[in-house]
């Protein structure tokens, strides 16, 4: 059901800036904005022309609220599909709230978070994943979530999938069809034809599923566990790499207990540094708990920075021993890229560099002390994410909800597929499409209910 009430809410960060915007959205927001507003023209808001500015004061009564600007969006054409006006305000907390509590005393009421964009949904102005993009939008904080948002939000996948609901949709009534004409036998539904749908329908939905990987990593940032034996720098290299003294420090083996994860974008790409409890043996309950946790990370990282104290490897026997150490460690998770560091390095000489060089296979050099080396660091990071799908402004999918409803749809159209290559009988082969179609227009909000919506609306911030 398509409200009618006016809702008003602060549209701009709560706080001091230089300007403020609110903005009215629903059949009287013109009407109840032009009550409140006296131009310094005497226009008539309600008579004025769509997508037009207005100079004036915001009067409560006899009283002078504030000088203002206020435009005008005329129903259908404005972001949420309803007449709407935006005022633009001094960005003072008291007058915002004056203005808006003289708003609802002329019949607007607060609205929702994310209300507005919820009435541009209702009214057809976004479809479900475009709304739920602007979400995403405006959390993003990197070049690469954002171009997914953007991408997302210009109905890049949710076109894709409503035009193959579409198609789907037609063998659908096809098939139906055939059911009205059980009797006689009749095939509407070109079986080549849909078996070539489905095909490319499998294919899409592949290629939207494998998507999500790269999509849910860049969202919430590549995890990056940086481990080695206590004292070797490791916490050293986080702050270095953060740029700012995030972790503590110390000669003290076994400083670091718990993990410590803090987020950094490089090149666009948003990483999670993990500085993690030094590896070693130890009757410490503490520091051993610490320890298990850090191979647990390790697990859940994309990337594993594996530290040495290069300085401390110059003695007889040493690059032995560090060889059986990273055997260990590839043979645990042989599938993880690893990055292996000599840190210390300011404490070589640069015999002692190309040594150590020769002794570990690609091993880089750096200082975490010195902060030197660590760009280096940071573009072998960047070399790892497979960033292809970006560049080429693939869809990628980050959303779990859109997830879960690609894999059944995947799930379905597969179900049919089979049908239709073990000539299962149409009435069956029906309700298989049906599920199909039900999880496309899950995605779009074809499909929809109040709970989901409810879920989906009640996490964005208010004013949107
Ligand atoms: N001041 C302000 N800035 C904003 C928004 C807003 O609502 N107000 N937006 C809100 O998120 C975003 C812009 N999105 C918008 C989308 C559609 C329309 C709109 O008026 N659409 C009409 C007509 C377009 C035209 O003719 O120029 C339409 O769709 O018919 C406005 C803003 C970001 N910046
Ligand atoms: N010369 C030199 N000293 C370093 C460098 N990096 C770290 N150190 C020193 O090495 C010691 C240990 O550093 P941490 O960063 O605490 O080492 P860690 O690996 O986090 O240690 P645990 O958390 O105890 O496992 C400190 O005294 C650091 O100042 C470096 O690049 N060069
Ligand atoms: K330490
Ligand atoms: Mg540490």
């Amino acid at each position: 059901m398509i409200p009618h009430d006016s809702i008003v809410a602060l549209a701009t960060p709560s706080g001091a800036g230089a300007i403020a915007v609110i903005r009215i959205s629903g059949e009287d927001a013109i009407v109840i904005g032009n009550s409140v507003f006296r131009s310094i023209k005497n226009k008539d808001l309600t008579t004025q022309k769509t997508h037009t500015l207005h100079l004036g004061h915001i009067m409560d009564n006899s009283k002078t609220l504030d000088e203002v600007l206020v435009s005008i969006f005329k129903g259908p054409n404005s972001y949420t599909g309803e007449n709407t006006i935006e005022i633009s305000c001094h960005g003072s907390t008291y007058i915002q709230q004056q203005i808006i509590q003289l708003l609802l005393r002329k019949g607007c009421r607060m609205a929702n978070p994310g209300e507005f964009t919820l009435r541009a949904f209702l009214n057809g102005k976004l479809d479900l994943s475009q709304a739920e993009a602007v979400a995403d939008l405006i959390s993003s904080d990197n070049e690469a979530s954002h171009q997914i948002a953007m991408q997302q939000m210009r109905g890049g996948f949710s076109n894709e999938i409503a035009k193959l609901r579409e198609e789907l949709l037609n063998f659908a009534s096809l098939i139906e069809l055939e059911l009205d004409f059980a009797e006689e036998d009749v095939e509407f539904a070109d079986r080549t034809q849909f078996h070539e749908l489905l095909n490319r329908i499998e294919f899409v939905l592949k290629r939207l599923i494998d998507s999500f990987a790269v999509g849910n990593v860049i969202k919430n940032g590549i995890p990056v566990a940086i481990v080695g034996e206590p004292n070797v720098g490791k916490s050293t290299l986080l702050n270095a790499l953060l740029n700012e003294e995030r972790a503590i420090v110390s000669e003290i083996a076994g400083t670091t207990r718990d993990t410590i994860e803090d987020e950094l974008v490089i090149g666009g790409i948003g990483f999670r540094f993990i500085d993690t409890a030094g590896i070693r043996e130890t009757e410490d309950v503490v520091e051993s708990i610490g320890i298990r946790k850090t191979f647990e990370k390790i697990e859940q990282a994309q990337v594993v920075v594996y530290l040495l104290d290069s300085s401390s490897q110059m003695t007889d026997g040493s690059f032995k021993q560090i060889q059986i150490e990273l055997e260990k460690i590839k043979n645990k998770f042989p599938l993880k890229p690893l990055i292996i560091i000599g840190n210390k390095a300011d404490k070589l000489n640069e015999n002692q560099k190309s040594k150590i060089k020769n002794e570990i296979d690609n091993i880089l050099l750096l200082s975490a002390k010195e902060k030197l080396g660590v760009d280096d660091l940071k573009n072998q990071l960047l070399s790892f994410v497979n960033t292809g799908a970006l560049r080429n402004n693939e869809t990628i999918v980050t959303n779990t909800r859109h997830y879960d409803s690609l894999l059944k749809a995947l799930d379905e159209i597969q179900k049919v597929k089979y049908g239709l290559e073990t000539n299962l009988s149409s009435d069956l082969m029906a309700l298989d499409i049906k599920e199909a179609l039900y999880q496309f227009g899950m995605i779009t909000g074809q499909v929809t209910n109040d709970e989901l919506l409810g879920n989906i609306f009640a996490n964005f911030c208010i004013g949107k």
